[in-house]
């Protein structure tokens, strides 16, 4: 090189680059709440295959040791042709594949309703399509930085068309420009004076057949008595909870997997996918239960994070039973909570399946 010829530039320099990144722009993903109007339909690109490798990987991981979705004997006998997705994963996968359009930009998941199951049962090697429509768009009184999304989403075989997955699910996604507020919320943060007392009594289920559940529920009726209880299994989050589940759906929100950007973000962390904290929770309570098919779920909300090294724990009331006549099982309605090792309750939302009939 003579003195006259430029001097090439090592872009690798810590000085240099530090200036360069300065001043580069950077390719944004995901929308702000501007972007979403109510009545949009959004087709999400990414499609999923339900793989056999995935629904394991997430049953395991989250506790939910059902035989009927490792086992074929299992599955046969509960009228299934093989080990069948499980509906957790397949509300998670169905969910994962609208992250990128929908929530991508940072919005924390506050809660869902009315997930159901509408298809015939779904099975390893079903390639899942997804489109969400936006249902409303509302301006957050208390954080004025965040808006207020909700969308149906619905899940469907790409060779069938059929909807096997369908559901209402409601985020905060931060304003690329942020309305100025009165302030909102702090009036209504007031406690009242005596919170409601609980019932005297707290009955136990003797097992986990429908009759057990129904039986219970006739033990504590005309008493002051909840069938309510706790589970013993907890679960600790860790690198594969946290990250690793919810990448496996394509679930490409940094709230799970860039500790960098979360650590200026009001968890401090990156936080738990709530539907790793949910099916985590459900797993717990299904391990104390004789499950036949899960119908739906309604009324879930996130109350607050779960960080990596929280454990999630799982707390169960039992609402209502029905004796539908079915042969093999009955239906019942539950209400879960999750919580931490704190006792915080960090997931809420009403379950209706069908639980197994006591062999006679
Ligand atoms: C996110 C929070 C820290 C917010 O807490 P806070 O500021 O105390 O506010 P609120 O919880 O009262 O809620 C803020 C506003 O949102 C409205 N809201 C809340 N829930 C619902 C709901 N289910 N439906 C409709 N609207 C709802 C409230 O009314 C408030 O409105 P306004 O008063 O006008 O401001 C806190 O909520 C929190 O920590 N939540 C837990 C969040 C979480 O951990 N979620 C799971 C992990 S994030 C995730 O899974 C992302 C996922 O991958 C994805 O992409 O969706």
């Amino acid at each position: 090189m003579t003195e006259d010829e430029p001097k090439s530039i090592d872009w690798t320099d810590s000085d240099t680059f530090a200036r360069a990144l300065e001043r580069a722009d950077t390719r944004e993903k995901g929308n702000y709440f501007e972007a979403f109007e109510e009545g949009d339909l959004i087709e999400h690109d990414p499609g999923l295959t339900l793989t056999r490798w995935g629904n394991e990987a997430w049953m395991s991981q989250t506790l939910n040791h059902d035989p009927a979705y490792w086992r074929t004997d299992a599955a046969r006998e509960r009228g299934f042709d093989e080990p069948p997705i499980h509906p957790d994963y397949l509300t998670a996968a169905t969910l994962g594949i609208t992250v990128e359009e929908l929530s991508e930009k940072g919005g924390y998941f506050l809660g869902r309703t009315d997930v159901r199951f509408p298809g015939a049962p779904v099975y390893a090697g079903t390639e899942l399509h997804v489109e969400s429509e936006v249902v409303s768009t509302a301006t957050s009184s208390s954080r004025p930085e965040y808006g207020i999304v909700t969308w149906r989403t619905r899940g469907r075989d790409a060779e069938t068309d059929e909807v096997v997955c369908s559901y209402e699910r409601t985020n905060m996604i931060p304003r690329r420009e942020p309305v100025a507020t009165d302030g909102g919320g702090a009036a209504a943060a007031e406690e009242p004076e005596n919170g409601p007392s609980l019932p005297d009594e707290f009955v136990t289920p003797d097992g986990g057949y429908f009759e057990d559940f129904l039986a219970a529920l006739e033990r504590a009726d005309d008493r002051d008595a909840a069938v309510a209880y706790r589970h013993e299994r907890g679960r600790t989050q860790g690198d594969l909870t946290v990250a690793g589940l919810p990448l496996s759906t394509l679930n490409t929100a940094k709230q799970h997997h860039n500790a960098d950007v979360m650590a200026d973000s009001p968890s401090g962390d990156i936080v738990t996918y709530g539907d790793v904290t949910r099916s985590t929770a459900l797993g717990h309570a299904r391990s104390d239960e004789r499950t036949y098919r899960e119908v739906g779920f309604d009324d879930e909300q996130f109350h607050t994070f779960v960080t990596p090294g929280d454990t999630v724990y799982a707390f169960t009331r039992v609402l209502e039973a029905e004796n539908t006549g079915r042969e093999e099982a009955g239906t019942v309605r539950f209400e879960h909570i999750a919580f931490n090792q704190d006792d915080e309750p960090v997931y809420s939302g009403t379950r209706i399946a069908e639980i197994q009939k006591r062999p006679s």
